[in-house]
């Protein structure tokens, strides 16, 4: 189990993700999309690396909208892995 950041490593982290903000103990950014296929492509892209990296949002979709929150449930808090996740998805947005 890896530790939750401390507020000034989470500000830091969180200056650099665009999109992302504090929202309690997680991270959260909404995504918008042109229609659901693009929303749904872009789940699945998010899905299977969450999978790979053992590391999973609760996220919610409503047509072209997606609401991602990212938390590590064992540490209880933000950690270093939903940092990387959050750059993952970052990133998928563009493929
Ligand atoms: C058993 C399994 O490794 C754990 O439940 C993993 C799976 N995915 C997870 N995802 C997230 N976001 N937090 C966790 O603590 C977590 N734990």
């Amino acid at each position: 189990m890896s530790k939750t950041l401390s507020d000034t490593d989470l500000t830091t982290a969180l200056a650099d993700l665009t999109g992302w903000a504090q929202d309690g103990r997680a991270i959260h950014r909404s995504f918008k999309f042109a229609d659901f296929p693009a929303a749904w492509g872009f789940m699945t892209r998010v899905a299977l690396m969450a999978e790979k990296a053992d590391h999973h949002p609760d996220w919610s979709n409503s047509y072209n909208r997606v609401e991602v929150a990212l938390t590590s449930h064992d540490a209880g808090g933000v950690t270093e892995r939903d940092i990387a996740l959050a750059k993952k998805i970052n990133a998928a947005l563009e493929s």
